[in-house]
């Protein structure tokens, strides 16, 4: 199999702003990539240069071995936008039957229609409808197209819980037969359920790229906590395995590279140690750590 997506040194500028420095991505055919990072990481900025909607200031895309507007044009990509008008006179049905027209080999607008939850409201006219129901309408847009490749911005942004599950659902049955599946989110929860990759993005560059296992253990180790009478942090530093120590009242917070060095000073240490603790590294702290709060 060849690859859906692969980017190589792409940079982008916006005047003074730096954007993008020197992205390379590539994305093999079947698999499921989030890429996450902090408001202004880049995210929008990468996803619209794979689609050809932005030119890079240097470097090169290609989708599906084409030039990204190519594949786009040729129905190829299916894209989710972070926010796109819709015509607001049309009926929801004849929009979505109208765009399968323009692709050439489409999923009848019934089964997009299904795949969205919006067969209830096929009739109402698109201006009438909640940013919800917009959304997953934007949806039924996108993979009308059956296309190999799926782009999405944010795509569970105002979807409610069930809008959400049927999304996925859609998504994973897709990749489950080979499609490609690129998104952008800000629910790490969805990257963690969802993604077989996760790229992470802060300032502009990729700081990390693996599976959620692989970048969880980036950061390693696993987190104390307990409840102190009184916590002296300079004191806790020096217990064995503590990397970082955070205090607030009297709970206390140990990053640890060996959980089990650190628990057994703890209580030698201290008799009044209460309501223990312990947790792996969970994708969140992992996304702190590494983007240490870089836009
Ligand atoms: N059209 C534009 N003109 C000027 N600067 C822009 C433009 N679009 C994006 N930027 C800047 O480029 C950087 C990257 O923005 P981008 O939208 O790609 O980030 P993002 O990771 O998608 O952020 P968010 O999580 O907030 O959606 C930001 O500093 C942003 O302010």
């Amino acid at each position: 199999m060849g690859n859906a997506l692969e980017l190589r040194a792409v940079t982008k500028t916006y005047g003074p702003v730096k954007a993008l420095g020197g992205v390379d991505l590539v994305v093999g055919e079947g698999e499921t990539v989030a890429v996450l990072g902090p408001n202004g990481a880049g995210k929008s900025t990468l996803l619209s240069i794979a689609l050809g909607l932005r030119a890079p200031a240097s470097g090169t895309a290609r989708v599906l071995g084409r030039a990204p507007l190519e594949a786009l044009r040729a129905g190829r990509v299916g894209v989710l936008p972070q926010e796109s008008g819709l015509l607001d006179d049309v009926r929801v049905g004849e929009l979505v039957a109208a765009v399968a027209g323009m692709y050439p080999d489409p999923l009848t607008p019934e089964l997009a229609m299904r795949a969205a939850g919006i067969e209830p409201i096929a009739a109402r006219r698109v201006g009438q409808l909640s940013g919800g129901q917009r959304q997953r309408v934007r949806f039924a847009l996108c993979v009308v197209g059956d296309p190999d490749l799926l782009v999405l911005d944010e795509p569970t942004v105002g979807l409610d819980v069930e809008g959400r599950r049927a999304l996925w659902h859609e998504v994973r049955a897709r990749t489950a037969r080979g499609r490609t599946a690129v998104f952008a989110t800000h629910y790490l929860t969805e990257a963690d359920d969802y993604a077989d990759r996760v790229v992470l993005l802060a300032g502009g560059e990729v700081v990390a790229d693996g599976s959620v296992a692989t970048v969880k253990s980036l950061v390693g180790g696993s987190e104390v906590r307990c409840v102190l009478g009184a916590a002296d942090p300079a004191e806790l530093e020096i217990l064995p395995g503590v990397r970082q120590v955070s205090v607030e009242g009297r709970a206390v917070s140990l990053r640890t590279n060996d959980s089990d060095a650190t628990l057994r000073a703890l209580f030698a240490r201290y008799d009044d140690v209460s309501d223990v603790r312990v947790e792996s590294t969970d994708l969140e702290s992992a996304f702190v750590s590494l983007t240490g709060g870089r836009g």
